[in-house]
């Protein structure tokens, strides 16, 4: 178990990268608390990967320092640092028996027998492997040898972190729920820093206590799944979590309003001097926008996608097109109607980033 710190940290994978200013890692310092839960979550290619293999060791910094508990590990090699990992794809070992699979790593570091024992009756009931303890690993499915590969992942107690790359890519959708579950109570239940590396919101937003964002090799934002809705504070975070992602348009904010296309919107907070040549734009959740049977603001009505709880109206609003919620017993009459913003949960932002503005 440990305190992570990153300090000053960033990689370039070349000198002639770093030549021309190339950086999968742009500078970063942040910590990740001891026995935090933890999801990294960003697109393809934003530096997710180099991120969790600078802190197993596989990959050395350009530049900065990882500090495992306030000792520098920056240049210690991944068996050194203490540290458990799993991958994509199951690592194990076909040959032997579930139970010796799950025992392998506690046998290498000489605990002793009836430790292993009650600790590997403890993961595999947790991980709902216990009835397949005696079998053998080769004939089991891809669910159950990526479990036990989880298993072999959290069954010491003793280690600095668990580090998982995207690990629930070969599970069958249906178990995928119950097993990112299992892992929250997992995490609950052992008390050890759990970095959770994945592309997908939905695993990030059930797994993690702390969500951290990822974009374009840099940490856009780190908060709990709540704050990553109600204040992103990068237009990235607000498009790229929720379904659909926040609405993002241009404006001109002065005091307390915005003007999008020539339309007014009020704003719930103030904005004095905003940085001047900067982009501004706002920033406003569909859940907090609505359809409505005659007050507000006059827009097309594009398409109505109903997806059961919840209907959305995708609207044009000028040259902007966005989703807002098509509440029920709203009537379209044609293609015009008029919408509502909830004035404060609307956001300003000035070069992608939150302006937090005065009440
Ligand atoms: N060995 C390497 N040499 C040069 N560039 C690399 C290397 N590995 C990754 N990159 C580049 O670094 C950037 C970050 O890649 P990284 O694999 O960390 O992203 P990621 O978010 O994990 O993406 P994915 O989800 O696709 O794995 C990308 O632009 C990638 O092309």
């Amino acid at each position: 178990m440990a305190r992570i710190d990153l300090v000053d940290l960033a990689h370039s994978y070349s000198p002639a990268l770093q030549a021309a200013n190339i950086y999968a890692l742009k500078p970063m310092t942040m910590t990740w608390r001891q026995g935090g839960a933890y999801a990294l979550l960003g697109p393809s290619g934003c530096g997710k990967t180099t991120l969790l293999n600078i802190i197993s060791g596989l990959v050395v910094p350009t530049q900065g320092k990882v500090m495992f508990d306030g000792t520098d590990v920056t240049r210690l090699p991944t068996e050194k640092r203490n540290i458990a990992q799993v991958f994509q794809f199951p690592v194990i070992y076909d040959t032997m028996s579930v139970r010796q699979n799950l025992a392998f790593p506690l046998k290498n570091r000489g605990v002793p027998a009836a430790e292993i024992e009650a600790r590997v009756k403890e993961i595999a009931d947790l991980l709902d492997l216990g009835a397949e303890l005696d079998r053998r690993a080769r004939g089991l499915g891809a669910d159950a040898k990526q479990k036990i590969s989880l298993g072999r992942g959290l069954v010491r107690a003793d280690v600095a972190a668990v580090l998982f790359d995207e690990p629930l890519t070969v599970i069958d959708p249906a178990l995928k729920w119950e097993l990112r579950s299992k892992l929250k109570a997992l995490h609950r239940k052992l008390d050890i820093t759990m970095i959770y590396v994945t592309h997908d919101q939905t695993e990030a937003l059930t797994f993690a206590d702390t969500v951290v964002v990822m974009h374009d090799g840099g940490i856009v934002q780190a908060g709990r799944p709540d704050e990553l809705f109600e204040r992103p504070e990068h237009t990235f975070v607000g498009h790229f979590i929720g379904s659909p992602g926040m609405n993002i348009l241009k404006a001109d904010v002065a005091g307390r309003s915005a003007h999008v296309g020539g339309v007014a919107v009020p704003l719930g907070r103030g904005y004095g001097a905003l940085p001047s040549g900067a982009k501004i734009e706002i920033g406003i959740r569909p859940e907090y926008a609505r359809l409505t049977g005659g007050e507000g603001i006059a827009v097309k009505v594009e398409r109505i996608d109903d997806l059961g709880r919840i209907r959305f109206a995708k609207v044009r609003l000028g040259e902007a097109r966005l989703s807002v919620v098509a509440p029920p017993g709203v009537a379209l009459d044609g293609d015009a109607a008029r919408i509502v913003f909830d004035p404060a949960q609307i956001h300003v932002y000035a070069d992608s980033r939150r302006v937090a503005g005065e009440a």
